[in-house]
């Protein structure tokens, strides 16, 4: 049993944008090829958003917050009450990210999934709070289905919500202390790493913090072996409500046609999580950053996923995805604006 909305096939892709995009590309007036990555940037918006003059505007970045109950296992250097303090931070437009979205004048929204503390509905906070965190992954599955359908459900309204707004591009980011062993587990379950290949500092743990990181999920593939075949189940067992929001919110992009900025290490782990349940939600996904999180590199191996920057970032929040976006906008406005040969009289 899995929710039905998961079937809907993901949008089309317009090739006859892109090809015009590509020849366009070929008319300004530069070298062939010289703008680099400048130019398959735009030609790949110009297939996903169907329009030979892609536009990156128009941004909206859904922060998605959650707890985790594997906090309990000592994997993060700070508390669970964190999660709840920093929703607050958003609200109050203190965190990086609210920092990062007015410089972009993107809108932002924030889900509060469920944490320890529940910091209650405040302007900007949608407070879902479907439980106190998650349970702890290496004695129980993290949630009931209920909880996975309906954090999966949270990100799919949001996403659609930003389609019915002439969004031009999507970013998801995340909150939730404990998040960085989550995506760990789901990405090596799913990739059958081992969760050593894919563990790292997080928000800073030392060699042997890593190293009982890699336990805790080990421990936690030894009880939910059984059951780590199925993607959705992967994500019930091992995921964190945030991530769960996240991938439904993928989904829903790749369905609807909406291009979407995936940020690091956890987005990354999510947007796996969303191809393996809607295969074809990848061909929807731009990549902003190598995050500093050393299974970050796998994990975008896996997906085939080249990142656009390399700057050292280890945050999340949506703050890597945030950081593309001018380069992006830079991309359209050459590929929209230049002239080309013809029009500047260079036969
Ligand atoms: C103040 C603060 C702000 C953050 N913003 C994002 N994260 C990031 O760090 C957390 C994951 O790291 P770990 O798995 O080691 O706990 C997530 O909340 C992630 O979004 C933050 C972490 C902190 C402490
Ligand atoms: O790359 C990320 O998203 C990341 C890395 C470490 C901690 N929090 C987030």
């Amino acid at each position: 049993m899995h929710p039905e909305w998961l079937d809907v096939p993901c949008a089309p892709l317009d090739e006859t944008a892109e090809g015009a995009a590509r020849k366009r590309q070929s008319q300004l007036t530069k070298p062939p090829g010289s703008l680099g990555q400048l130019e398959s940037i735009a030609i790949e918006l110009a297939r996903l958003q169907g329009s030979p003059r892609p536009g990156a505007e128009k941004v909206h970045i859904a922060v998605f917050a959650g707890d985790h109950g594997v906090a309990a296992e000592g994997i993060s250097l700070f508390p669970q009450s964190v999660t709840a303090a920093m929703v607050r931070n958003f609200a109050a437009g203190g965190t990086a990210i609210s920092v990062l979205a007015r410089e972009l004048k993107a809108s932002l929204e924030i889900i509060n999934l469920g944490t320890v503390d529940d910091p209650g509905s405040a302007p900007g906070v949608l407070d879902l709070q479907l439980a106190a965190g998650t349970a702890n992954f290496t004695e129980e599955p993290a949630m009931t289905r209920e909880q996975l359908f309906r954090a999966m459900n949270a990100g799919r309204h949001s996403a659609e919500r930003a389609h019915l707004e002439k969004t031009q591009l999507f970013i998801g980011g995340e909150m939730g202390i404990g998040n960085t062993t989550s995506a760990a587990a789901i990405a090596a379950a799913l990739l059958g790493r081992s969760a050593a290949d894919l563990v790292g500092p997080g928000t800073g743990l030392d060699p042997k913090g890593v190293s009982h990181k890699a336990e805790v999920i080990e421990r936690a593939f030894r009880l939910h072996a059984p059951h780590l075949k199925d993607p959705l189940e992967v994500l019930r067992r091992l995921g964190g409500f945030e991530i769960a929001g996240l991938a439904g919110a993928f989904i829903a992009c790749a369905q609807t046609g909406l291009p979407v900025v995936v940020d690091g290490f956890i987005a990354t782990a999510a947007a796996v999580t969303a191809e393996q349940l809607r295969p074809g939600t990848v061909d929807w996904l731009l990549f902003s950053h190598a995050s500093a999180e050393p299974g970050h590199a796998a994990i975008c191996e896996a997906l085939g996923a080249t990142p656009l920057l390399d700057l050292g970032m280890r945050l999340g929040e949506g703050s890597g995805a945030a950081a593309a976006v001018p380069l992006i906008r830079l991309a359209c406005a050459l590929h929209n604006e230049m002239a080309t040969f013809e029009e500047a009289g260079l036969q």
